[in-house]
């Protein structure tokens, strides 16, 4: 079974670019197909998610042409509105080929979209602010159809201010006729590089990164070449391995305002940090200290997708800390398998209380979504002794060779493919 095999203990070093950001490239991707013409996206990770989305876009009649980390996409010809079921079991955000669908199509089909088990995650907000626009939504045998012969601006209030229908809204509402505003709308930097992307090809959208979304309808949008922000959240997950180990890295292609909530906290935890231009300098002590209560929440709050990884790194702190998460109802998987590792974690309703240990210890553990994968992984690092960890496919979704980075860090980490009987 294929696991990441890691001999722990030793301090990360080193310097290292991070990847563009999956959350941006995927609805960015989906976006191309609101005009027909030739994109480029450029700094694209390689990820099983952008591996499903271009096998999506091919599907539907996209040609595709990768160089690297950039993509070139001819969206001239799309042959249909249907998308294959079993791409959009794969992944959360085969939903954001919804708005764009609709957008020059006038029609959609899809199932319920797969993505990780991290709890309960509907798109009834997806789906409501689709038909204030004027689409029609029928369900029916695993289908959802949603169409629409013309779109029509208005006022979109989410109940909750969820990335993904914000994303969604925004795609559909490009090309709608008149003005959509949508309100308490999620604020995450990925959506102001959406909005970026959708008013270099020629939209109108104002106020991403606010409360407040203003999208004015326009005829007519070209194709551009854009390349996608830095990945805020593979940035928080080496910058705590560096800690966690007591290291010190340089991360280069860093937006350090988009990281404020995390570098806080590592700051709280012990860490020295320091940043030039788009350049973070991280620098971990043995002497880690536990920094009381951390919450989730959308952001500029505490992001969700740090949530394990911080676990992990404050289970080897001196002192209690405790974890409230507020965004998904089961995002604690991973607290099993870092007690596994020694962790000494309390689980209560929507929390974890983290007593902190002195060292963790190697163990075979299983990652059973994205950030519990890179928990384990850099708890991994950390600990005395030698580290499994199962479930790939999981950390393939959102860290682009992550073994790869690790070792250009000094970290001792081997992708094993075949069955092994001892390391
Ligand atoms: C590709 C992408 O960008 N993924 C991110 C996006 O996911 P995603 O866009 O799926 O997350 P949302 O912001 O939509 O989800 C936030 C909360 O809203 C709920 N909800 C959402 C939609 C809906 O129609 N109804 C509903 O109740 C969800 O169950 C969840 O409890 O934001 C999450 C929260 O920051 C991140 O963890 C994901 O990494
Ligand atoms: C939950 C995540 O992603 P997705 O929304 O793509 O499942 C994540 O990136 O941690």
């Amino acid at each position: 079974m294929e696991q990441f095999v890691i001999k722990g203990g030793k301090p990360l070093y080193g310097t290292v670019r991070v990847q563009g950001a999956k959350n941006s490239a995927l609805p960015i991707l989906a976006a191309t197909l609101l005009v027909e013409g030739i994109h480029e996206i450029r700094d694209v990770p390689h990820l099983s998610d952008t591996d499903v989305m271009s096998q999506i876009l091919q599907a539907l009649g996209v040609k595709m042409r990768w160089d690297g980390n950039n993509v070139k996409l001819e969206t001239s010809s799309i042959k249909t509105a249907r998308i294959p079921e079993f791409l959009m079991r794969q992944m959360r955000s085969s939903i954001f080929l919804m708005g764009p669908l609709l957008s020059r199509l006038q029609e959609v089909i899809i199932s319920r979209p797969g993505g990780c088990a991290i709890g309960a995650r509907p798109i009834d907000l997806h789906l409501k602010g689709l038909s204030l626009l004027g689409a029609e939504i029928e369900e029916g045998d695993g289908f959802i159809r949603c169409s629409a012969s013309r779109l029509t601006g208005a006022e979109v209030r989410l109940d909750l201010p969820s990335v993904g229908a914000t994303e969604n809204i925004m795609m559909a509402a490009v090309r709608a006729e008149g003005e959509t505003v949508i309100k308490n709308a999620a604020r995450e930097p990925e959506i102001s590089d959406l909005e970026r992307f959708l008013n270099l090809m020629g939209a109108d959208v104002h106020g991403a990164g606010t409360d407040t979304i203003v999208i004015r309808g326009v005829q007519r949008l070209t194709p551009v070449s854009y390349e996608v922000i830095p990945d805020r959240i593979v940035a928080g997950t080496l910058a705590a391995a560096a800690v966690m180990t007591g290291g010190e890295v340089l991360l280069t292609h860093v937006i350090r305002e988009h990281m404020q909530s995390t570098l806080n906290l590592l700051e709280r935890a012990g860490a020295t940090l320091k940043h030039e231009g788009d350049v973070l300098w991280v620098k971990g002590t043995s002497r880690l200290r536990g920094v009381g209560e951390v919450v989730t929440e959308p952001y500029p709050g505490f992001p969700t997708d740090m949530q394990p990884q911080v676990m992990a790194l404050l289970s080897v702190t001196d002192g209690q800390s405790v974890i409230s998460e507020r965004v998904f109802d089961g995002r604690f998987k991973h607290v099993h398998e870092l007690a596994r590792m020694g962790a000494d974690l309390v689980p209560r309703a929507h929390s974890v209380e983290i007593r902190g240990v002195p060292r963790l210890t190697g163990a075979t553990v299983q990652a059973t979504d994205l950030r519990a994968g890179a928990a384990l992984v850099i708890a991994g690092l950390a600990a005395h002794g030698t580290t499994r960890v199962l479930g790939l496919n999981h950390i393939d979704r959102g860290y682009e060779r992550l073994d790869r980075t690790l070792l250009q860090l000094g970290g001792q980490i081997q992708r094993w493919t075949g069955k092994i009987a001892s390391c």
